[in-house]
């Protein structure tokens, strides 16, 4: 039965058809139903339910997502679910475990890097999972200089056969999802040496547990390395350590798609670049940009919702107290995390476009743009987390101190996000390969090269570099060619500075790395722009329903708005606008939280979360917050007894002594 809708009030104010939002925000009609369909799923069947999940044990929390993920196995075989509604239903079941390496990137790289016959021998085993992969690349020494990892690879003539070896302790394989107690194989990335020559770092189809009894192969060792940050959390996972005490694998399970070794141990190098062998970390990379604004949406949701159902002082003659959503302090911290989420699922959605486009190009052998497709994906990637995990936190305060208890879902939710700041690549070592593109770029404007694509603004540096930002009133700053300028303008003046400044270095490697931390910047300001870019060329696609595009202009201009207010010092300090300037794009900024202030709710009704996924008493759909919020509580196991265990051991010989001692 439905109970009453403590947001209804609110939900009555809409402007716009929330239905139409939500197939916007999924990305069509197609996948809204889809993914409804799979919230639906994995909501009522009760094996996947997650309360308490943070109060187990990591061996409880360990075996409960196994059970899960075999559940969630059997459900997809016995409903066909296709790859697509296999993906959401693991989505929904919001569990890190080890079948998003098998997936997410031991079949991908074996899809990328592998031969035909390569991918015709694994897939079919992957697929069925009869064989668990996981993707061993960082060491216990090396994370982000992948050149630089240990382990070895060596041909052996004799018997046709690699031999992987942990020569070092710092050679471990280190942080492996999935390695740690599940997967039976692995991508190794070694050191390849044939004819006692190295060959750079290549990855290794290596069995690492038997198929019979899970026992790990002999001569390898193998474990998990511990608890991790957080409750609950990514402790579903479990992140291994593995070494090899030469083990032996057959020539023909090294990938090769890139490089080949023939019986003698020779090397022949394929049309294929180099770089192809990061391609998984490419692929991934896309898929963390889309799970960023989902894992936005859920923080935004909850603090939207309990923002309105909160109340704080200005009530007068015993009337209600205002809504903390009505605070424009509070509005000026929400609404522009609110604006991110729509904004990063566009700018996901285009890169996911990006991903198939260079997928098919890379297939008809033209490489041209993998690395622009790097810079993107690296470039996306860092911009994306680093933002979404700092808004997670935001969420928290803005939702005063029931944010801090687990019960708003929102110290799970920031404890399992926030090592995708680090993972699949730190976020200022991103931010550095998309310097290096940037500089390349710029550097070889003179040559007459076109820059394409993301980077074709820069073709057009010189205008950018005298152009003048021509806003005189505060609604001049709702023009997308006005926005889109000044983004233009900064990010162009910031980076041709960078350029400017390393030329004065004799060894450009030595200026790279002084100049290190102003080239990072010039990164930030480019990927914002690419977002505030796709979020402008979205508007101009044809959108249905009632009030929806309005809705979407508005929260395009906070993006971009808010990122003007924030990083002022940029847009100063290139002269890409005045403060007069900065100042009407304040006011305007002011204007636009009014006007999305009625329909906040509704927008975030447009994610479609089920209160199962959103797992947030504060964040619940009809608002009931504090009868639920005071039965949570009673369910702590320390409410289990209202005298605590301990006391007759600790309290009450303290108050007996205290007694004893104020007596005397
Ligand atoms: C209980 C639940 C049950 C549910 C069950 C359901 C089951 C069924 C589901 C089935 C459905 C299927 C659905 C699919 C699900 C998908 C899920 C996906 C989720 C995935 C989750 C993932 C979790 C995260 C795991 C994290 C994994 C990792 O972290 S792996 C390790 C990552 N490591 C790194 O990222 C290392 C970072 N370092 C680097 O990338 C590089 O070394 C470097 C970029 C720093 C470069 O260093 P260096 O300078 O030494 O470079 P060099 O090697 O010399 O090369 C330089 C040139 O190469 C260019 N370059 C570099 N990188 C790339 C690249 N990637 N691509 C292209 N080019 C590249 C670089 O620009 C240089 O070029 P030039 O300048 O031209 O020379
Ligand atoms: C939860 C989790 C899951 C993971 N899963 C996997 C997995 O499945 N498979 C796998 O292979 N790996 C996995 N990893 C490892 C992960 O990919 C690495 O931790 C990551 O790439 C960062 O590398 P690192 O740990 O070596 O960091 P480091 O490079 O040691 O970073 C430490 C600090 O040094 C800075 N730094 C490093 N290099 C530079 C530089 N050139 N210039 C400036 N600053 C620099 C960084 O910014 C950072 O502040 C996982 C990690 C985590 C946390």
């Amino acid at each position: 039965m439905k109970g009453v809708d403590h947001l209804a009030h609110e939900r009555n104010k809409t402007e716009f058809d929330v239905d139409a939002m939500k197939i916007v925000w999924a990305g069509s009609r197609h996948a809204f139903e889809l993914s409804d369909r799979m919230a639906r799923l994995v909501a009522s069947d009760p094996a996947f339910q997650k309360d308490g999940r943070i109060r187990l044990g990591r061996k409880e929390l360990f075996k409960n997502t196994l059970r899960k993920a075999a559940h969630a196995w059997k459900r997809i075989l016995e409903l066909h679910l296709t790859e697509e509604e296999a993906g959401w239903l693991r989505n929904f079941v919001d569990e890190p475990s080890f079948t998003d390496l098998h997936w997410g990137m031991f079949v991908p790289a074996i899809k990328g890097q592998g031969t035909d016959e390569q991918q015709q021998k694994w897939l079919p085993l992957a697929y069925k999972m009869q064989i668990i992969g996981s993707y061993a690349q960082t060491e216990l020494g090396h994370g982000s200089n992948v050149q630089g990892l240990e382990t070895t690879a060596t041909f052996d003539p004799e018997t046709d056969e690699f031999v992987i070896h942990s020569p070092t302790l710092t050679s471990s394989k280190w942080w492996p999802g999935g390695l740690g107690k599940v997967s039976t194989h692995a991508i190794v990335y070694a050191r390849l040496i044939t004819n006692g020559q190295e060959h750079g770092v290549h990855g290794f189809i290596v069995q690492l547990r038997s198929l019979d009894d899970h026992m790990p192969i002999p001569g390898i060792t193998i474990g998990d390395i511990g608890m991790k940050f957080g409750n609950g959390a990514y402790n579903t996972m479990d992140n291994g350590v593995l070494t090899f005490d030469h083990i032996r694998i057959p020539r023909n399970q090294m990938l090769m798609r890139v490089l080949q070794v023939t019986r003698e141990g020779k090397c022949v190098k394929s049309n294929v670049p180099r770089q192809l062998i990061y391609g998984t970390m490419v692929f991934v990379r896309q898929t963390i940009v889309a799970d960023a604004s989902t894992a936005l949406a859920r923080a935004v949701c909850i603090a939207t919702r309990y923002s309105a159902v909160r109340r704080q002082f200005g009530s007068q003659d015993g009337g209600m107290e205002t809504q903390v959503i009505d605070y424009k302090t509070q509005q000026s911290r929400l609404f522009p995390l609110l604006a991110s989420a729509y904004a990063f699922r566009f700018v996901g959605e285009w890169l996911k476009w990006l991903y198939t486009d260079v997928t098919q190009r890379l297939q008809a052998n033209d490489f041209s743009i993998l690395p622009e497709a790097h810079a993107c994906t690296a470039g996306l990637k860092s911009l994306t987390t680093t933002a979404t995990a700092d808004a997670i936190e935001e969420c928290r305060k803005l939702c005063g101190g029931h944010g801090y208890l687990c019960a708003s879902g929102l110290p799970e939710l920031f404890a399992v996000y926030v090592p995708a700041c680090t993972y699949e690549g730190d976020n200022v070592v991103l931010l550095l390969q998309v310097a290096r593109f940037l500089m390349k770029t710029v550097s070889q404007l003179g040559s007459g090269k076109k820059p394409v694509g993301t980077t074709a603004y820069l073709g057009r540096v010189q205008d950018l570099l005298q152009c003048c930002c021509d806003v005189q009133t505060a609604e001049d700053w709702l023009k997308p060619s006005v926005v889109l300028e000044a983004f233009e303008a900064r990010s162009a003046r910031m980076c041709v500075a960078r350029a400017q400044n390393l030329s004065k270095f004799e060894n450009p490697e030595d200026g790279f790395a002084e100049l290190s931390a102003d080239l990072v910047e010039a990164s930030v300001a480019h990927c914002q722009l690419i977002v505030v870019s796709k979020f402008i060329d979205k508007l101009q696609q044809d959108i249905p329903g009632k009030g929806v595009n309005r809705q979407l202009q508005n929260l395009c201009y906070i993006y971009a708005l808010n990122l003007l207010h924030k990083y002022l010092g940029d847009f100063l300090s290139t002269g890409c606008i005045t403060p007069k300037q900065a100042s009407l794009a304040n006011d305007q900024l002011r204007s636009l939280y009014s006007q999305i202030r009625p329909n906040a709710i509704a927008l975030v009704d447009a994610f479609n979360y089920t209160d199962h996924y959103l797992g947030s008493v504060l964040g619940r759909y009809d608002g009931n917050v504090y009868p639920k919020l005071y039965e949570e509580a009673w369910k702590d196991p320390l409410n289990d007894s209202v005298v605590p265990d301990g006391y007759h051991e600790y309290i009450h010989p303290m108050l007996k002594q205290q007694l004893r001692n104020a007596r005397l």
